[in-house]
């Protein structure tokens, strides 16, 4: 467990499966995503820069020649109805594509402006939230959804409106989350050592790859997050939730 006395000036803390369900993203999202992303792009698939410019992107993903050769399509084809298909077909395997993120961020937006969607974090995040920012802590979040989708979880979120606590968010433009230089790259766009961030997250690869980058790394076990073998447990520091992290302080 962690000390008491551990001391960061950032908290760099993932989404799901660390401040949010993995329920919510796979059970209410993603299936938000999957029921809307046809009617999404026919309404702007003649009119919208943003809109075009995702599909391309989509088309460059190495898995849309997979896609495409199950329907007996040539690639080089597409309309609505084929790159709708082909974003479930993401969504159904859950690749963290960063064209896939935008444009699952563009569709929720409408969910939850409209009260549709709000997003859901466990009950102790908005107290260790406002406890770090009370001790002087920089909060900043790292999630392969893409920043906007970040801000409308937090600020649409069950728990009313966090977004004002935080002061930095990075997705997948930064690098993968299994890498060690997105980390480096996250150090730098903070202006922080390394050493005084402290990530959170629910995944062994993404904690390895910061610590690796010299950042501190603790692992949530939430309810609903996988098992971890032994084999994935050792060398982490482990915590249910972060209760044990509200006497977080600023270095001397
Ligand atoms: C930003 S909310 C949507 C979450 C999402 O799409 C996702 O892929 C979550 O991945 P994370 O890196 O937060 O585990
Ligand atoms: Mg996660």
């Amino acid at each position: 467990m962690p000390s008491t006395d551990r001391v960061a000036k950032v908290v760099l803390v993932d989404i799901e499966g660390t401040t949010t369900s993995i329920s919510f993203v796979h059970d209410v999202l993603f299936p938000y995503a999957k029921n809307n992303v046809k009617k999404f792009l026919a309404e702007g698939w003649e009119s919208s820069s943003e809109i075009k410019q995702i599909v391309q992107e989509l088309q460059q993903v190495p898995q849309y020649v997979e896609y495409t050769s199950t329907l007996r399509v040539p690639p080089t084809e597409m309309d609505v109805q084929i790159i709708a298909g082909f974003v479930r077909y993401l969504i159904d395997k859950d690749l963290k594509v960063t064209p896939l993120k935008t444009l699952q961020g563009l569709i929720w937006q409408q969910g939850y402006e409209t009260g549709e969607l709000r997003g859901h974090v466990f009950e102790d995040v908005p107290g260790a939230f406002a406890a770090w920012r009370e001790a002087g802590l920089r909060i900043a979040v790292y999630s392969s959804g893409s920043v906007a989708a970040q801000k409308l979880i937090f600020k649409y979120s069950i728990a009313g409106d966090l977004l004002t606590h935080l002061s930095a968010h990075f997705d997948t433009h930064v690098g993968h989350k299994q890498e060690t230089q997105s980390y480096v790259n996250i150090a730098k766009s903070l202006g922080e050592d390394p050493r005084n961030i402290l990530f959170l997250t629910d995944i062994p690869g993404e904690a390895t790859a910061a610590r690796a980058a010299g950042l501190q790394a603790i692992m949530l076990q939430r309810p609903g997050n996988a098992p971890l073998t032994d084999d994935q447990k050792s060398g982490q520091e482990l915590i249910a939730d972060f209760s044990s992290l509200h006497s977080l302080e600023l270095p001397e």
